[in-house]
């Protein structure tokens, strides 16, 4: 029963190095994820002049409540998206700097206008460079008095997340009206990091309140990733193992645990304790299909779609339209993938139907997105002699080491080569 340990949560991660920068005080995050994301979060903190100390294990963090040591600094967010949408954010609240914001050319492609049209509705001067709602952009920096605004977070829930972490910094607080939003459980987990941090937050409904008053600095423990799991998860699932990750149960703050539970819907032994989660094969029948709607966990949409063909019956996954605003269209990339290996699969604008099937090798169009990297991964472990990718090291976004560490619990290497 191979106990697995996954690195930490990226989405945890970049909340904690925004709350620390933020907050009164010294602060020990343990456990931190160190990967192209969080450590570009990191290096952009650096930039603006914050302290950050990386040790293996635990990172500390000079927190510095009045803003920015820097007065003009440019920082380069390369794919990440919390950082290309969390740290223009963070330099609004300071009270006067220049802030010039760019990104690798995947994550200029992608959308921020409902975030930087609510920030300017909240008086920041910000200015895009070349696309209107795209990176780069420069924030002229003069703090933000507060207020009311409205959020369309329908494409992104990391618009809502900017706005509710800078409203501890505004000099009034925050009035956020919502009017649409998907990936739901990451604002849970902002709203509860928030108040680890000190702030106070309040949800009614669509409309969400939060309180002037700043962050405190604490010592923060960030939990295994669970979309991460999901590929060990999903391998347990289709290889007829069985996989245990520790750190990751009921008391978790991400909703991407939630995709044990189309698993278990899908035939799959799921045993879940306080903290810890496990996953075991289902019987000779293999997993059935299922229509499910991954609205709340569509992270964990390509590791369905990659496993999909080992299940009995058609699996249909809808209400994922965002997913084509990701690394790259997921959908597509999901699709094409598929087809490559011989699977019959159909989209449409927010869903795949994928048909049972038997996998032949093939090569992996990643499109420089980790995750379709890491959900075929998973295919290749019943593919005969294994998929190659054409772009293995895409996983350093969010796993450097992913291809070792799932060779050595699968055996079978998922043969990261050209
Ligand atoms: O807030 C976060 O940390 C994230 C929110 C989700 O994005 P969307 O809200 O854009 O779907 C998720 O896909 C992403 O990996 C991380
Ligand atoms: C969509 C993702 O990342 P982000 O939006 O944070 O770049 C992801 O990790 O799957």
């Amino acid at each position: 029963m191979p106990v697995v340990e996954i690195p930490g949560s990226k989405s945890v991660t970049a909340r904690a190095l925004f709350l620390a920068a933020a907050a009164q005080g010294t602060t020990t995050l343990v456990r931190p994820l160190s990967s192209d994301d969080t450590e570009g979060f990191a290096e952009g903190l650096l930039r603006l002049g914050y302290g950050v100390e990386r040790g293996s294990g635990a990172w500390r963090i000079e927190g510095r409540p009045t803003g920015p040591a820097a007065t003009d600094a440019d920082v380069y967010c390369r794919d990440g998206a919390t950082t290309s949408r969390f740290l223009p954010t963070l330099t609004a609240a300071a009270a006067h700097g220049t802030y010039r914001f760019d990104a690798s050319p995947q994550m200029r492609r992608r959308p921020l206008a409902p975030l930087t049209r609510a920030l300017r509705d909240l008086g920041v001067d910000l200015r895009h460079e070349e696309a209107e709602g795209h990176h780069p952009l420069t924030v002229t920096a003069g703090g933000v008095r507060g207020g009311d605004v409205t959020l369309d977070a329908g494409q992104s829930s990391q618009y809502l997340t900017a706005l509710l972490l800078l409203g501890p910094l505004t000099r009034t607080g925050l009035r956020i009206t919502v009017t649409d939003l998907v990936s739901a459980p990451y604002i849970g987990i902002t709203l509860a990091m928030m108040r680890s941090f000190g702030a106070e937050v309040r949800r009614d409904g669509s409309v969400f309140t939060v309180a002037p008053g700043g962050y405190r600095a604490t010592t923060y423990a960030i939990e295994p990733d669970a979309s991460t799991a999901s590929y060990f998860f999903a391998a347990a699932a289709v290889t007829g193992g069985e996989v245990t990750v520790e750190g990751l149960g009921k008391d978790a703050l991400q909703g991407d645990l939630g995709f044990v539970d189309v698993l278990r819907r899908m035939g799959a032994g799921v045993t879940t304790t306080a903290d810890r989660t496990t996953v075991t094969a289902p019987g000779p029948a293999g997993l059935s299909g299922i229509t499910v709607n991954m609205r709340d966990i569509s992270d964990t949409m390509p590791t369905l779609a990659a496993i999909a063909p080992y299940a009995s019956g058609p699996v249909r996954i809808e209400d994922v339209h965002n997913t084509r605003v990701k690394e790259c269209d997921r959908l597509d990339a999901c699709a094409q993938n598929l087809r490559a290996l011989g699977v019959t699969v159909a989209t449409g604008p927010d869903w795949i139907e994928i048909q049972p099937g038997t996998p032949a090798p093939a090569q992996i169009t990643t499109y420089g997105d980790h995750r379709i990297a890491m959900s075929f991964a998973v295919t290749g472990l019943r593919t005969p002699g294994g998929v190659t990718f054409d772009d293995p090291g895409c996983v350093r976004k969010t796993f450097p080491d992913f291809h070792e560490a799932f060779a050595k619990v699968f055996g079978q290497p998922s043969t990261p080569t050209r």
